[in-house]
């Protein structure tokens, strides 16, 4: 009988593809432990690289912190160094860190008695939460507070917020709210619960971080007071048009996201979260809020990061632990204020650009070595064909491609 892809081992899954010497020859290229890359995901056939680098110049509640970002678009890590060179320092606050879970009751049919029954037997899912999950109420955490909110079409959602550590939480939410589950199976035998999950709009889990920046900061030619009142104008902008808040929240994703994944953590549960939060009011808007005062440009950005520094791919991936070592970081707290002020940082270095010389001077110019790897540049002339390319007025990849045609022509 013919194996599944799934009942494969690798060597068979690569036969099965029946690629190119050449192709096969880059998958076998990894690094990670073959146990670990196997077991992590299904149908694993190789590894997906993209580089690690280090943002500079971040001072986050006083501390000096080396950021790890793992990305793979030219620009994001130089800005994020340039917008905590500008901002200088970081304050970071998170008042509570809960996960909340849902179970949700369709086509109610009593909802006085289903949410009265709930209302006064606390005690005893209490005690069903502890028991579906006890290691976490060991750690300190576990279930805090019930709510309920009912919905037209019959639907009850009863919401769970629960005290999940320093991990990200499903797991452990979801274990919770199956335990639950069936003790309302038991008490509700003519409703119906249509499911038990995590809910990944983490309102419970808002991290908030400020920076207050003197206005020559923001420009070396002296208009750093006109910078600071285009980036507020900007910020203004975002809050209006779903079509520029789209692409205000992707620039201040650039750097959440490659932290987040530097330290295997989540991106699908962060991502998800961070823009629920940005349609927050019925719009969909840009996040974090700019304004001039006097000599000073001040920076607020609020968003629920739900990150973890256990649990998930945060002490699998051995590249994901040394992310954590250099930022020296041992909590979800830290972790999450941290990111936050990349996400301002981020922000900040994007607006300025955007406001003053525009995005393509910088951008483009550290582009012109990824587009020089792109037509096929190799070792020195990487940066020979990218200094070409940093001459040019506008650079493609035709261009690169001629340039490049040039230089190996010169070569001969
Ligand atoms: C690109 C820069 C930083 C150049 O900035 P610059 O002012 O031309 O360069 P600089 O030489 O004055 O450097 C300023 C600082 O940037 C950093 N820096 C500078 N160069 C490097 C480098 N090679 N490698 C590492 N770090 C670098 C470095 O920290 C440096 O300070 P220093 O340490 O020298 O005192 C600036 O133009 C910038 O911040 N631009 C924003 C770029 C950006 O946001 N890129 C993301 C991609 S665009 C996008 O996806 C989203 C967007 C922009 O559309 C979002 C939105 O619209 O809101
Ligand atoms: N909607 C979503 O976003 C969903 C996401 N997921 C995935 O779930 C995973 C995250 O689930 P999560 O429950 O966080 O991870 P895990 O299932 O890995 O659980 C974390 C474990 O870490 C251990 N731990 C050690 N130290 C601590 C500490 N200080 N605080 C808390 N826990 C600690 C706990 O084990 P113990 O106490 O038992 O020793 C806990 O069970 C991710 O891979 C995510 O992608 C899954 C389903 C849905």
């Amino acid at each position: 009988m013919n194996k599944k892809f799934y009942q494969m081992t690798l060597k068979e899954r690569l036969d099965h593809l029946n690629l190119s010497a050449d192709s096969r020859a880059i998958l076998e290229q990894t690094a990670l432990d073959a146990v670990v890359a196997n077991n992590l995901i299904e149908n694993q056939i190789s590894e997906f690289e993209i580089p690690l680098g280090l943002a500079q110049n971040f001072v986050i509640n006083d501390k000096k912190i080396l950021i790890p970002m793992a990305t793979e678009e030219p620009s994001v890590i130089a800005a994020a160094s340039n917008g905590a060179r500008m901002a200088q320092s970081f304050v970071a606050e998170i008042s509570q860190r809960l996960m909340r879970g849902q179970i949700v009751f369709y086509d109610v049919k009593n909802l006085s008695v289903l949410t009265e029954k709930i209302a006064t037997h606390h005690d005893a899912i209490f005690k069903k939460a502890q028991e579906a999950y006890p290691s976490i109420v060991k750690r300190g955490g576990g279930l805090r507070h019930i709510d309920s909110r009912f919905f037209d079409s019959g639907f009850l959602s009863i919401d769970f917020q629960i005290d999940v550590k320093d991990a990200m939480g499903a797991n452990i939410v979801n274990a919770i709210l199956e335990g639950v589950s069936a003790l309302f199976y038991e008490w509700f035998p003519d409703e119906k619960i249509l499911f038990s999950i995590l809910s990944n709009y983490a309102t419970e889990s808002l991290v908030t971080v400020t920076c207050e920046i003197p206005v020559e900061r923001l420009s070396k030619t002296g208009d750093g007071l006109a910078v600071a009142k285009k980036i507020e104008r900007a910020s203004q902008f975002a809050k209006l048009d779903a079509y520029r808040a789209a692409t205000h929240n992707k620039g201040i994703m650039n750097g959440i996201e490659a932290v987040v994944i530097a330290t295997g953590n989540d991106s699908r549960a962060v991502n998800a979260a961070v823009h629920a939060y940005a349609a927050r009011s019925g719009t969909y808007q840009g996040l974090g809020d700019w304004s001039v005062s006097a000599d000073k440009l001040f920076g607020t950005l609020t968003l629920p990061l739900a990150v973890a520094s256990v649990g998930g791919g945060t002490k699998v991936l051995e590249k994901a632990k040394v992310a954590l070592e250099i930022m020296q970081i041992t909590d979800a707290q830290s972790l999450a204020k941290t990111i936050a002020a990349v996400g301002l940082a981020q922000n900040l270095a994007a607006l300025r650009a955007l406001v003053s010389e525009g995005i393509q001077k910088g951008h483009m110019s550290l582009q012109a070595r990824s587009l020089a790897l792109s037509v096929g540049a190799s070792g020195d002339e990487v940066s020979a064909l990218t200094q070409l390319l940093r001459q040019e007025k506008k650079m493609n990849q035709a261009l690169a491609a001629s340039l490049l045609k040039k230089l190996r022509e010169k070569k001969k």
